[in-house]
């Protein structure tokens, strides 16, 4: 029987905690979901039909606060993919040291294929169904594949009218004008530049000579391609679920995300004259461009991307995870053994999660910041976070992925034992 992503996602916690000297116990406690639900939400759709989507919210452990994570809407989410999600929040969270524990939701269904008004009627219909098990102390969701502010605002706006009362704090990546904050649409992407800066400082690395590919051109990858593409990094290829595009000198991110947004394909340009002739851009598959000879490979869409089937094909000298769980744990001992060095999920995407927790209190406190403060604080505890797993790699010897589990799990360890675990009930301490 092949192994479920949470088996995997929970490899890296057993890789990691012989680097610690930790109670066996912690383990265990983040080795199991605090809890699942599972809810049918019915939507009524535009023709008068009535279609039951099946959706998921995992809370996975509060030990450092509220859960947090955020919700996905695709075909493929099943309870399997949520728990292994809201695993990763819960270690990513302790990573940036935000005061959050970890969760995620999702629905199975195929967004593209509703209408706005039936999209309108799911995401508030999701939140009648979850209600009692989200709140500003308990457990606060956010965007995440195929959701976006607008639905965070309907989720938001929802809840609100459930409790009769205005709870901007429940929902974070909202729209700034209903308690949104400013730099959080381009929180995920920014927080992966930041990381991707600090890596080329390490190596000598000058944008000019970096070659770089994208896997995934929605929120995350636009903006991490947009902010490299501004310093003078070479993007020189790009996806979307129906494709990719290739470029050896680069492509020009903001016509490119023109593109995208006109039309929703990046492998239009060749069928805008304009782009074709200025370009000529090749097409490749999404597989072809994880194999492309660059410098850093940015996975930015789906899990399991790189598997023991292609890693040994993998040709980048780094790879940023700006997506969760891109590369399964067997792959990373083949990447290990070839030298790839991966900046992790846990540290590499964490800054969409950092300015949440920053929208979450300044709803709480009702204070508003400028858009300079989102991106110094943001990049202050990017930077410090990533030099730490970064000297943590070379001293305990190993690398970058572990280096952070072993990070975040002292992280929880230290507030699992401040509670008391075995190693304190069973040594006499009962005063
Ligand atoms: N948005 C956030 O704040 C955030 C935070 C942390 C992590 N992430 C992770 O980043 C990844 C992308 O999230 P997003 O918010 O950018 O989603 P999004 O919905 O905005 O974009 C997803 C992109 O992936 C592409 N895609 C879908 N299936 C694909 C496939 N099989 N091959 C190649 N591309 C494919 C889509 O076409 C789209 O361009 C996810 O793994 C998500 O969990 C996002």
């Amino acid at each position: 029987m092949s192994r479920s992503l949470f088996d995997d996602a929970m490899q890296r916690l057993n890789t990691a905690m012989p680097y610690t000297d930790l109670d066996d116990e912690i383990a265990l406690r983040v080795g199991t979901p605090k809890s699942c639900l599972e809810v049918s939400v019915p939507v009524r759709r535009d023709d008068g039909s009535l279609t039951f989507y099946r959706g998921y919210r995992v809370r996975h452990d509060n030990t450092r606060g509220p859960t947090k994570g955020g919700l996905r809407y695709h075909p493929s989410v099943t309870l399997d993919e949520v728990k292994s999600l809201a695993f990763w929040m819960t270690f990513k969270c302790a990573v940036v040291g935000v005061p959050f524990g970890g969760a995620k939701g999702g629905i199975s269904v195929d967004a593209k294929s509703l209408s706005p008004m039936e999209l309108e009627r799911l995401s508030r219909g999701f939140i009648r169904q979850v209600a009692d098990f989200i709140g500003p102390d308990v457990d606060i969701p956010a965007p995440d594949m195929y959701t976006n502010e607008r639905i965070m605002g309907w989720m938001m706006d929802e809840y609100s009218t459930i409790r009769r009362q205005h709870v901007p704090a429940v929902i974070t990546g909202k729209p700034v004008s209903m308690g949104g904050s400013v730099g959080r649409a381009d929180a995920t992407g920014r927080g992966a530049y930041y990381c991707i800066r600090e890596l080329a400082r390490k190596h000598d690395q000058s944008p000019s000579s970096t070659r770089i590919a994208i896997q995934g051109f929605g929120n995350a990858g636009q903006h991490v391609a947009r902010l490299l593409h501004k310093d003078g990094y070479r993007i020189v290829a790009v996806s979307d679920s129906q494709g990719a595009v290739y470029h050896p000198d680069g492509f020009d991110i903001p016509s490119l995300i023109r593109i995208k947004e006109k039309t929703r394909h990046v492998q239009t340009v060749y069928c805008d004259k304009a782009l074709c002739t200025s370009t000529a851009a090749d097409q490749l598959t999404n597989e072809e461009l994880l194999e492309l000879d660059v410098d850093i490979l940015i996975p930015a869409a789906l899990e399991n991307q790189i598997t023991s089937r292609n890693a040994q094909n993998i040709r980048a000298r780094y790879i940023v995870e700006v997506a969760n769980g891109p590369i399964t744990s067997e792959a990373d001992a083949i990447l290990n053994s070839r030298n790839i060095e991966v900046v992790p999920d846990i540290l590499a995407n964490a800054g969409g999660v950092t300015v949440s927790y920053f929208e979450w209190l300044q709803n709480r406190s009702g204070s508003y910041w400028e858009l300079q403060e989102v991106h110094r604080k943001l990049q202050a505890i990017m930077a410090r976070e990533f030099e730490y797993i970064y000297d943590l790699h070379h001293d305990i010897k190993t690398d970058m992925r572990t280096a952070a589990y072993v990070h975040a799990i002292k992280r929880l360890g230290e507030t699992m034992n401040a509670k008391g675990t075995s190693s304190y009930f069973s040594n006499g301490n009962q005063r």
